[in-house]
């Protein structure tokens, strides 16, 4: 295996670089690049880690031919255009707690500082003036903070805020009541948290649902004399209806880690208005959640890069280090049944099915399901994985459909997959022998016990004496050795299928010349 090559694009903790070589990963630290040079480069790479600064753009992901995996020391993926990167089959990784406590910590500070004015106290204080009675704060005990998003950021802050003696009121439509009492918060709707909080703070990621969540119209909802501090994203709050509500003092202070446009422009409307502080996209910075970050992205591209383990990944289901080992010999038996249908089912499929029994259920369906859809699209494209063939899948109109049986079978572990095509359903199933060994046992109705690798031909014929003698006779005429043999039946002279592994692939005019056997009704060359 030649070593895989990855590219760090923007200031990273040396451990993420210490990591790859320790792993046997070649590692290039270029940062700064623009758009361009990114592009004239990437192609190099195997695997991309960045932070918010690279922006993982269709362009640059077009000119990425070798890339399988981006890896985000941090938690926003907003610079990642993550639908194209599916589309390529390249994984999106993230570091999601890694920097959570030292971001919950700056929107703490924050919260302090304005509650105490320091940063203006300070520049004044060091400019030579003495302004005590110019300064007159709030006590954060006793006020109510009103958190809107209430995930990993937000329930630290919560649990900080407690310990300050605030009142903690959560907007989250995500938040269970359980989770609500657990972390001692009230959970409100958004109006009820804007009427009743003195200190606003929000943790949602930007999406068409959050953006400007802090509106002209919602800022006016809010209590005179709110607080308001974003160190989440920018694009949350409103900025030119935070510098109104600001001049007109109806918000009291705000800060902002974080704004719309990163950086933003030097004469920002914001800048230089009272009670206004901010920093620039400091939440994450930190000694702590630097190395955090570095080495946990490095150890996640290495593993996807080196033994194909995935963690955190953001458009594919993950597989964790306990589940790896149990589900893959699943999924090369689901991808296996995937191409399997994929081969045989004419065009037009509607719908697909996966369903699993036995032990089978027991397991995570998405990575078995992703399987199946990568064996199904390879027909398509030799650039299917498990990242875009569910994505192909979907663009080609394709419902998929997952199902679980609470059920005892014939065997311990069972993997069906049924397209429906315009014959008709079809449907095949295997299982695992010795529990790691990928078997076909049913297919399209029929028993049958066959091992799917390499060339093989696929026969529908009618059940008579000889047929068996014929085809073997017409193969090995043609110098074609058979390497294993199955055959299943529906009934004694009614429909067989055979399925026959060859050591080399079935040349057309032989296809041609079995189809003319009496009694054959399909002919299939297979390769898997
Ligand atoms: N300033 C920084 O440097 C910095 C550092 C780390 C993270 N962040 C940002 O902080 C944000 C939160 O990070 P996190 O790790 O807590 O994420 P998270 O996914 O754990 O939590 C986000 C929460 O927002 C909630 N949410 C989603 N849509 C909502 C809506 N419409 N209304 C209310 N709540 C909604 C979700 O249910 C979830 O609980 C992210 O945007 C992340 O990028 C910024
Ligand atoms: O989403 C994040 O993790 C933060 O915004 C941190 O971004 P940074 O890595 O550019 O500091």
């Amino acid at each position: 295996m030649t070593q895989p090559k990855v590219l760090i694009s923007d200031k990273m903790d040396p451990k993420a670089a210490a990591i790859f070589k320790e792993r046997g990963v070649q590692v290039d630290e270029i940062t700064g690049k623009t758009k361009d040079e990114l592009i004239a480069i990437i192609g190099d790479y195997d695997g991309l880690a960045i932070r918010s600064a690279t922006k993982v753009t269709p362009d640059v992901l077009a000119a990425a031919t070798n890339l399988k995996v981006v890896g985000r020391a941090g938690i926003g993926v907003d610079n990642v255009d993550i639908p194209e990167a599916s589309k390529k089959g390249v994984i999106v990784m993230n570091t999601p707690f890694g920097n959570s406590i030292t971001t919950a910590e700056h929107a703490i500070a924050m919260m302090f500082a304005l509650a105490r004015q320091i940063p203006e106290a300070n520049a004044l204080t060091q400019a030579g003036k003495w302004p005590k009675n110019d300064f007159m704060g709030v006590e954060l005990t006793s006020k109510t903070l009103g958190l809107i998003g209430c995930g990993n950021i937000g329930s630290i802050v919560a649990e900080r805020a407690l310990g300050l003696r605030m009142k903690v009121v959560a907007f989250d439509p995500f938040l269970t009541p359980e989770r609500a009492i657990e972390l001692g918060v009230e959970k409100a709707d958004l109006d009820t948290l804007l009427a009743k909080a003195d200190f606003i703070t929000l943790h949602t990621p930007l999406t068409d649902q959050t953006r400007n969540i802090l509106s002209k119209e919602n800022l006016a909802k809010t209590k005179k004399g709110v607080r308001i501090i974003n160190c989440a994203r920018g694009g949350l709050v409103d900025e030119a209806a935070l510098k109104e509500a600001l001049d007109s003092g109806h918000v009291a202070g705000a800060a902002l880690d974080v704004f719309a446009q990163e950086p933003p422009a030097a004469d920002h409307p914001l800048f230089g208005t009272p009670n206004f502080i901010c920093t620039p996209h400091l939440g994450a910075s930190t000694d702590e959640a630097q190395v955090n970050v570095a080495i946990q992205v490095a150890e996640q591209i290495s593993d996807y890069l080196l033994t194909g383990g995935i963690t955190n990944a953001l458009n594919v289901p993950s597989l964790s280090a306990e589940e790896a080992p149990k589900l893959r010999p699943y999924m090369s038996l689901a991808e296996k049944l995937g191409s399997l249908v994929g081969q045989l089912a004419h065009d037009n499929l509607t719908t697909i099915s996966v369903e699993v029994e036995g032990s089978a259920a027991e397991l995570n369906i998405k990575p078995i399901t992703a399987a199946v859809l990568t064996g199904l699209m390879r027909r398509y494209s030799d650039s299917v994985n498990m990242v875009n063939a569910p994505h192909l899948a979907r663009e080609r109109g394709l419902d998929i459909r997952e199902v679980r049986h609470d059920r005892e079978g014939d065997y311990h572990t069972l993997v069906r997959v049924t397209v429906a095509t315009e014959a008709g359903d079809r449907s095949v199933a295997g299982t695992l022998f010795g529990n790691n060994e990928p078997r076909l046992v049913e297919m399209f109705g029929i028993k049958v016990e066959a091992d799917l690798a390499g060339d093989m031909l696929y026969i529908v014929n009618e059940d008579a004496p000889g047929f068996i003698g014929r085809i073997g006779g017409a193969l090995g005429d043609a110098g074609l050795n058979i390497g294993t043999f199955h055959l299943g039946r529906r009934a004694a002279g009614g429909e067989a299928v055979l399925l026959l592994s060859l050591d080399s692939p079935m040349p057309e005019p032989l296809l041609w010349q079995v189809c003319q056997l009496p009694g054959v009704k399909t002919v299939k060359g297979l390769k898997f």
